[in-house]
């Protein structure tokens, strides 16, 4: 599959401070791709040295076959960017702003479509300063849009935003896909990167830890089995696991035997005549394996 991006061993600092340490990955055209991490482990970093806002200090970057800091003015006109912290006149009216912006765009989708994407149409009139911060989000996510890009960067599109107004978002995001947009996005929101993203890398303290699909993120974790214990018997090793006790539960965590641990146990309860109150199965989610990330396991 043909790769739109291209970052390899990525290097980014501010003066003495390395923010991203030899970051590698590529994304492929059509694919979402999703930056996660915790605060400050380097992803708008990663981001914006991608955008061509800076020059990596070690490494090397292409997108669409470019250098997009030294050649960005050939490149630049096929990706859309939005930022954290959009740059928006506030003075200037919803519908000012989307002409002003089309004006500077080649190619631009019509003022009526780029007014539709952001759900403003009926707003047009509206200063930006009288936006609701969700509102403005979705505007700078219109205005990244109006050029029709090849690539789009969301670096957390939906932070501070209720539930439905994070739908709307996903659903415009899910709509780029649709047309073979490429979207690489930072966020948050786990629930954003498992319902979005194609594949998502994690990062921590400026190196991406685990990166691929969530299917496989999510298969480094077992399955998490617990029960309320038993006053007459003592839990079974089970898998080659030893029990856990705690929180009123007895609990195992299962990586490579969950099916042969859950026979053993199932086994043991049925030829012991016991019955495992309140028993649980829980498949690893991509919270888990972000959390077991930022503590450093
Ligand atoms: N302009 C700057 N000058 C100095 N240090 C900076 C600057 N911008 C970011 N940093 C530092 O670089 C590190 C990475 O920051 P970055 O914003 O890339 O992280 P992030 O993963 O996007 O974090 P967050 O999720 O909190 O937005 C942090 O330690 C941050 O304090």
């Amino acid at each position: 599959m043909e790769s739109v991006i291209e970052v390899e061993d990525l290097r980014q600092g501010y003066g003495s401070f390395e923010a991203v340490s030899g970051v590698s990955f590529a994304v492929a055209r059509g694919e979402l791709f999703a930056l996660l991490g915790t605060n400050g482990a380097g992803k708008t970093t990663t981001l914006e040295t991608v955008e061509g806002l800076r020059p990596g200090r070690a490494g090397s970057v292409r997108v669409l076959g470019s250098d997009p800091h030294r050649e960005r003015r050939r490149i630049r006109a096929r990706l859309g960017v939005m930022m954290q912290d959009g740059g928006l006149f506030p003075d200037l009216s919803v519908g000012e702003t989307v002409r002003a912006w089309r004006g500077l765009v080649r190619g631009a989708r019509t003022q009526r479509e780029v007014l539709e994407l952001s759900g403003l149409a009926d707003r047009s009139g509206v200063r930006v300063r009288q936006l609701s911060g969700g509102q403005r989000r979705r505007l700078d996510l219109a205005l990244a849009l109006t050029g029709r890009p090849e690539i789009v960067f969301l670096d957390e599109p939906t932070t501070g935003m209720d539930p439905q107004a994070r739908q709307e978002i996903w659903r415009i995001v899910r709509g780029l896909r649709d047309q073979g947009t490429t979207v690489v996005l930072t966020t948050h929101y786990l629930e954003e990167a498992e319902q979005l993203a194609d594949r998502v890398a994690i990062m921590h303290s400026g190196r991406i830890r685990v990166a691929g699909t969530v299917a496989e993120v999510l298969a480094r974790r077992g399955a998490r089995v617990t029960f309320r214990p038993l006053p007459a018997a003592e839990p079974p090793v089970i898998g080659g696991v030893a029990p856990e006790t705690g929180g009123g539960r007895v609990g195992y965590e299962l990586v490579e035997s969950v099916q042969d641990g859950l026979g053993e146990l199932l086994r043991w309860a049925s030829g012991n005549g016991i019955e495992l109150a309140g028993l649980e199965v829980r498949g690893g989610s991509l919270e888990d394996v972000f959390l077991e990330i930022a503590e450093g396991v």
